[in-house]
C-alpha cells in the first residue's frame, strides 16, 4: 500500500489507542510484523503548549523497522497544521494522521474528533493546513458518520482525497454508537469506491479470517486492527501469516502470555518509572490474563500491588502452575 511515496509492503497496522498504543506496548507490537504503527491521539494544543504527557505520547524508537503514524486531535487549522510540522520535524513522524473519529465528550463538544464529521468545511480547512504543513503523507481517521441519520463517510473521504489526504482510515460505526453494535463495512465499501486514494479498513476485525474477509467485502486496501491486539499482539502475526500463505499459526500457549505480560511490564516500567508504569500495566496484564485458569482471582492479586518486583514475581509464580 503507497501513502504517496511512503510505501508499506504489510498493509495491517495498529490503530491508535489511547491508554493504550503506548511506546511499551508499540516495541511489542512491531515484533509481530507490523510495519506502520499509530500513536495514540496526541492534542494539537498539548503539544504547542509543551504537555510533558503529550512528548512522553509522542516519543518512539521503533524506526528504521517501522514506520511511525502521529495522530493529532484538534478543531484549530492553525494549531494543528503548527503542531504536524513541529512533530515531523522534532521526532521524524513518517506520517501525520488527523482524528475524525474520537466519540468522547470532553473531546467533541469543542469541535474535535468526530464532530469534524459534522462540519465538513472546517473538516477540510483542518487537513488543508496539516497537508501544506507537514511535509510527509497525511491521513484522516473517519467513522461512518455522527448518528444513523448523518452517514457522510464518502463525503468526508472525498473531502479529505481533495484536501490532499494520502489515504484515509474508516472505522465503519457513527460516533453515536461508540462501540456498540457492529461495525458496518458496507460504507467501507462505498468509500473504496467514491475515492481515488487508498482506503484502510476498521473496525470488529478480531481473527485472521476477519481480516481476510473485510478485504474481500470492501477491496480496502490496508486494515487496521485495535481490541482485538489488547493483550494479544499475537493477532498482528496471524492476520498477516494468513494473509499471505493462507495458513494459520498455532495461538501462543498461556505460558506464553504471561512472559509477554512480564516483558511488557517491565518495557513500561523502563519508560515510566513504577509509580506510574504499574497502574498503566494494570489494564494489559488483565487482558493478557483473558481466558485463562483462574483469571478473576489474579486480576483481583494484581491490583492490590503497586511494586513490580511484587507482581513480577506473582506472575512468575502462575505462570511456573501453568506449566505444571
Ligand atoms: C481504548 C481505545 C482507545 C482508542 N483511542 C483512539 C484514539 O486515540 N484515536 C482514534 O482514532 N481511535 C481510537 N480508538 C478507536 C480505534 O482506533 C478503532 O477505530 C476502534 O477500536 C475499532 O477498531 P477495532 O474493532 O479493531 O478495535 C480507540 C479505541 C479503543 C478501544
Amino acid at each position: 500500500m503507497e501513502f504517496n511515496d511512503l510505501k508499506v509492503e504489510t498493509p495491517v497496522f495498529l490503530a491508535p489507542m489511547a491508554g493504550v498504543s503506548d511506546y511499551p506496548y508499540r516495541q511489542l507490537i512491531r515484533e509481530m510484523g507490523v510495519e506502520l504503527l499509530y500513536t495514540e491521539m496526541v492534542s494539537a494544543k498539548g503539544y504547542e503548549y509543551g504537555n510533558r504527557r503529550t512528548s512522553e505520547l509522542i516519543t518512539f524508537s521503533e524506526k528504521p523497522q517501522a514506520k511511525i503514524a502521529v495522530q493529532i486531535f484538534g478543531e484549530d487549522p492553525k494549531f494543528m497544521a503548527q503542531a504536524a510540522a513541529g512533530i515531523v520535524e522534532e521526532y521524524g513522524a513518517d506520517l501525520i494522521d488527523i482524528n475524525m473519529g474520537c466519540p468522547a465528550r470532553k473531546i467533541v463538544k469543542n469541535g474535535a474528533g468526530s464532530a469534524l464529521m459534522k462540519n465538513l468545511n472546517l473538516a477540510a480547512e483542518v487537513i488543508e493546513a496539516v497537508v501544506d504543513s507537514a511535509k510527509v503523507p497525511v491521513t484522516v481517521k473517519m467513522r461512518s458518520g455522527w448518528d444513523q441519520k448523518n452517514i457522510n463517510a464518502v463525503e468526508l473521504a472525498k473531502v479529505a482525497a481533495e484536501a490532499g489526504a494520502a489515504a484515509v482510515a474508516v472505522h465503519g460505526r457513527t460516533r453515536n454508537q461508540f462501540y456498540k453494535g457492529e461495525a458496518d463495512w458496507e460504507i467501507i465499501k462505498a468509500v473504496v469506491a467514491a475515492v481515488e486514494i487508498p482506503v484502510i479498513g476498521n473496525g470488529d476485525i478480531f481473527s485472521a479470517a476477519a481480516a481476510k474477509a473485510i478485504f474481500e467485502q470492501t477491496k480496502c486496501q490496508g486494515i487496521m486492527i485495535g481490541r482485538a491486539a489488547q493483550g494479544y499482539p499475537w493477532i498482528f502475526k496471524e492476520v498477516i501469516q494468513y494473509l499471505k500463505t493462507g495458513k494459520i499459526i498455532d495461538s501462543p500457549a498461556a505460558y506464553q502470555k504471561i512472559e509477554m505480560a512480564i516483558r511488557h511490564l517491565k518495557l513500561a516500567v523502563n519508560y515510566y518509572g513504577e509509580r506510574h508504569g504499574v497502574p498503566i500495566m494494570r489494564k494489559h496484564i488483565s487482558w493478557y490474563l483473558k481466558g485463562l485458569a483462574n483469571a478473576s482471582e489474579m486480576k483481583n492479586k494484581v491490583n492490590q500491588l503497586t511494586k513490580a518486583d511484587e507482581l513480577i514475581e506473582l506472575l512468575q509464580k502462575y505462570q511456573k502452575n501453568l506449566r505444571n
